[in-house]
């Protein structure tokens, strides 16, 4: 059976993250989590999270649930790239996403979520959806949403299609023609160790020449903004009058009334074109003339990361066949 959810935008302002519907157990329980291709969790806030550490969240009660089972032995711990993080133990129990249910899904319930968890009221959890050798729970790993619905689906794919705020929709199952113009253009996905990892075949600023490379990165939805090569992000920054690579700020800032390029990257022998209002992300605190930049270095990461700024400027096909592959399409 094939699915529609969509990914709505936790923050009017700025496109922080989006969440998505779900519902988990008997009766169901409605929660909204953060689907994410940058990891291959599924956890929520539950009736195990200390009340401390909720704020606002809605959680996941499994002794509410009659279909609810305690993986018995088995816990978890995620680490993830911004330094936040949550631990716990696991059930399992039904799982369903824009129609598409998943009986017995491992639904990883939080003991201990970090501050920036509990500071985000409208994220209840995340689904990852990379690769489940990524997956944390121990001593067995468990199979993401995505795997264990794969079987079911008409086609073992999922589908972003990511808006500059506004709602969006992730789609199982199908490729939806009517959501992109053009061609999409598939490339290979390295999976080792687990994320969506593609190479992109360079970059533009602006209206500027192509610049031919090898941009290793990963697609993640679960993160905001688009960290690439310091040599990419300084040809970029330096298009724009008083941006500078701020210490203070942990970021290229700039003055939010100056007018930014677009930036274009290479898929194959395609491109995608992110708007130049796509990096001009946020202002540094509200009313501030000072304005934190969509694009930044991947220098301290040791990894490129397609974000949401990018993600958004596409419609992106994440295969899941034998060999995966990722498709990207202009829309
Ligand atoms: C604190 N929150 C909501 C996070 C959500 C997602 C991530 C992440 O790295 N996903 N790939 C980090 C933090």
């Amino acid at each position: 059976e094939n699915g529609s959810a969509a990914a709505i935008p936790i923050d009017p302002r700025f496109d922080i993250a989006y969440v998505t519907p779900v519902t988990i157990g008997t009766p169901p329980q409605t929660l909204y989590l953060d689907f994410d291709t940058g990891s291959s969790d599924l956890w929520v806030f539950s009736s195990h999270t200390p009340e401390s550490q909720v704020r606002g969240q809605r959680i996941y009660s499994p002794e509410k649930s009659s279909t609810a089972k305690l993986l018995a032995g088995h816990t978890w711990s995620i680490l993830y790239g911004d330094g936040s993080g949550s631990l716990g133990n696991v059930y399992t129990d039904n799982f369903t996403v824009g129609g598409v249910t998943v009986t017995s899904q491992a639904v990883q319930t939080a003991q201990q979520v970090s501050y920036s968890f509990t500071s985000q009221s409208e994220i209840h959890g995340l689904v990852g959806l990379g690769f489940s050798t990524l997956n944390t729970v121990f001593p067995n790993g468990q199979l993401t949403f995505f795997d264990n619905a794969k079987s079911t689906l008409d086609s073992p794919v999922f589908t972003a299609d990511l808006k500059w705020k506004k709602e969006g929709t992730y789609d199982f199952g199908f490729i939806d023609e009517t959501k992109y113009t053009g061609e999409i253009t598939y490339l290979p996905v390295q999976t080792d160790p687990g994320y969506w990892t593609f190479t992109s075949s360079g970059y533009a600023v602006g209206d500027g020449a192509f610049h031919p490379a090898s941009i290793v990165g990963i697609a993640d939805t679960g993160t905001s903004l688009t960290y690439l090569p310091a040599e990419v992000v300084t040809s970029y920054w330096g298009q724009v009058d008083g941006a500078v690579d701020s210490d203070y700020y942990g970021g290229y800032v700039f003055p939010c009334s100056s007018k930014l390029p677009s930036f274009t990257f290479g898929v194959g022998p395609a491109n995608i074109t992110i708007p130049a209002s796509y990096i001009n992300y946020a202002q540094i605190t509200e009313g501030s003339p000072v304005c934190f930049g969509g694009l930044q270095s991947s220098s301290w990461l040791g990894v490129n990361i397609w974000g949401d700024v990018a993600l958004k400027a596409a419609f992106v096909v994440f295969n899941g066949a034998n060999p995966p592959t990722i498709g990207w399409a202009k829309k």
